[in-house]
């Protein structure tokens, strides 16, 4: 019997992780990969899982689909607890659940067409009923012109496209997807991600990817959680945590995204006491409708032209304008006041970077 609370939370959620904890080996040397997971999968949600080699990432995932099992705690996939399946439910929850790889695991042996069609084949589907949805899955992915290639005559990104079309052949609710970017260059990359989005808008279909890399959380992911050694660190709307980043693991990665470092000059000159006749350096971070208003303009309005542009960026975040700027102006006290009042009447986040001369 599921309690109404279970019930709402199953109909909001695809996955439920519920205070899971993975030991690997025997009692007395046992190594802990994950702790106390609680975390829920929005249904229809693009949520991403980031973290360093090691962290649990690839565990967690494979706790979905009944691959691991946890040494206590509940997975629930669509109000299922997979723990409690026998061979032949764990048969059918993975065709409900969809999966895509770093190194695609296609069959050699088989076509672009053969490797879509396998799932279905194991499910017993007859040849007519396999091709009216094979071919266009296929179509779907851009693939059709391929369909009697073989893996070795494909490309990286066009056999992760065949990887998708067969992940998506028994129709699931639920696809994972595990580093399935790692292995491509960042062209191919962007084109499998706008893929994915366009598969989670189009069917509804929950999206729950494992990478090591922000790029990918910051271009298609709505919700994020940080995991460092088996535990959660942070998680939250991926704008909110990209933005207000709380703990030093994700202030971490994120330091690793184009455009978050200092310029190399400014690095350099940058002193963390203020000098006789010397300038502030400042981040202002603007989200949002902020991210579109004239705001260099009027700060110039503001502080006069006495003001330099170092360094900037716009940039959206889960479909989020977002931009940063950074800037310099004279560090005395009634330049500050100025600079302070502009921008809290702006709703501004301004950080002290230090001082130049
Ligand atoms: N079958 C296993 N037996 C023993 N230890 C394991 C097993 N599987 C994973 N581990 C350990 O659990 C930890 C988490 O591994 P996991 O593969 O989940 O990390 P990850 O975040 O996916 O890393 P990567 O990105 O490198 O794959 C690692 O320290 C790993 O060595």
């Amino acid at each position: 019997m599921h309690s109404d609370s279970s019930n709402a939370a199953n109909a909001a959620n695809t996955v439920l992780f519920e205070g899971i904890s993975k030991r690997f080996g025997a009692e007395d040397k046992s190594f802990t990969a994950l702790d106390a997971i609680d975390f829920a999968v929005a249904r229809g949600s693009i949520t991403g899982i980031i973290g360093r080699s090691g962290a649990g990432k690839s565990t967690l995932i494979r706790l979905v689909n009944g691959l691991e099992r946890p040494t206590s705690g509940k997975v629930i996939v669509d109000g299922v607890n997979v723990s409690d399946l026998d061979e032949a439910g764990l048969r059918a929850l993975r065709r409900s659940v969809g999966m895509i790889f770093q190194h695609f695991n296609l069959l050699s042996s088989r076509t672009a067409f053969g490797n879509v069609a396998l799932p279905l084949e194991i499910a017993g589907y007859d040849k007519e009923a396999i091709r009216g949805r094979v071919e266009p899955l296929l179509d779907l992915v851009g693939l059709s012109d391929k369909r009697d290639r073989y893996p070795a005559e494909l490309s990286g990104g066009q056999k992760q496209r065949v990887g998708i079309a067969r992940a998506l052949a028994t129709q699931p609710k639920l696809l994972l997807s595990d580093e399935a970017t790692s292995a491509l260059d960042p062209e191919t990359t962007q084109s499998i991600l706008e893929l994915l989005k366009r598969i989670n808008a189009e069917f509804g279909l929950t999206v729950l990817l494992i990478t090591h890399e922000m790029e990918v959380v910051k271009a298609i992911t709505s919700d994020v959680a940080v995991i460092d050694e088996g535990i959660i660190v942070e998680r939250g709307h991926t704008f909110d945590v990209f933005t207000r980043p709380q703990h030093p693991t994700t202030r971490a990665l994120l330091a690793g995204l184009p455009g978050s470092k200092l310029p190399a000059a400014l690095a350099f000159t940058l002193r963390p006491q203020k000098t006789a006749g010397g300038r502030v350096a400042v981040r202002i971070t603007f989200f949002g409708r902020t991210a579109e208003q004239p705001l260099i303009s009027r700060l110039i309005q503001t502080l006069g032209s006495d003001i330099n542009i170092i360094a900037g960026t716009v940039d959206e975040i889960g479909g989020e304008p977002y931009g940063s700027l950074i800037i310099a102006y004279a560090a005395d006290d009634a330049t500050i006041a100025n600079a302070d009042k502009f921008f809290e009447a702006n709703g501004l986040v301004a950080e002290v970077l230090g001082y130049v001369s």
